[in-house]
């Protein structure tokens, strides 16, 4: 298992998720990374990981996070924050308006590298896609987001609910099973 790991990302919140789920200290760091063009986040993890360590030297966690709508063929996947950093939630309802397949699918791909190579691991959440956004918790897609058997979306629940159930809570799990650490 690892003792400590810095991730690369200029949230400091999403450090300290990953410190506590991980149960080791975190550094963190801003260095830029190369993205590839890609719908899917766990290709676009392999190659930041493999970026970081190159420039890092050092054992390094990567993420990346995704909602792929099946009626769209994969859409926006890994563009995601694209859509809403400019249209936003409420206008990828709009574009999705005409849609029946309402099937969404979250992912998070996390990538770990060290001196013995990268490993990327995913965790994936199955939902719909609302007509409207509900609730004003958590961020990005939350509030259009409702996981499959439940009433509510992701922005309805309490932090610990989703944090239990949420796709990055799996790619973490996932990720402490790869590294060989009891689950949390
Ligand atoms: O600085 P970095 O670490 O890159 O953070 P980011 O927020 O830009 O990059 P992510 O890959 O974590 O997220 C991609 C998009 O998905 C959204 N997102 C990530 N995790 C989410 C979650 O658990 N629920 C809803 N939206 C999420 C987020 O708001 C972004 O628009």
């Amino acid at each position: 298992m690892i003792d400590r790991v810095t991730i690369v990302t200029g949230n400091e919140g999403k450090a300290r998720e990953y410190s506590t789920l991980l149960g080791v200290p975190v550094a963190t760091t801003t260095v830029k990374l190369i993205e590839i063009q890609s719908l899917d986040v766990a290709t676009v993890v392999e190659r930041k990981a493999e970026d970081a360590y190159a420039k890092l030297r050092r054992p390094v966690l990567v993420d990346d996070t995704g909602l792929a709508l099946p009626a769209w063929n994969g859409l926006p996947g890994a563009l995601v924050a694209w859509f809403l950093n400019t249209v936003g939630v409420q206008g990828l309802l709009d574009m999705a308006a005409g849609v029946t397949d309402r099937r969404a699918i979250a992912t998070t791909a996390l990538g770990y590298a060290d001196n013995h190579g990268v490993r990327v691991v995913t965790g994936t959440l199955h939902g719909t896609l609302t007509t409207q956004p509900h609730g004003d918790g958590g961020h990005g897609y939350d509030s259009i987001f409702t996981p499959t058997g439940s009433i509510h979306t992701l922005a309805q629940m309490p932090t610990e609910q989703k944090n239990t159930i949420s796709h990055r809570r799996l790619a973490i799990d996932a990720l402490r099973q790869a590294l060989g650490a009891p689950s949390l």
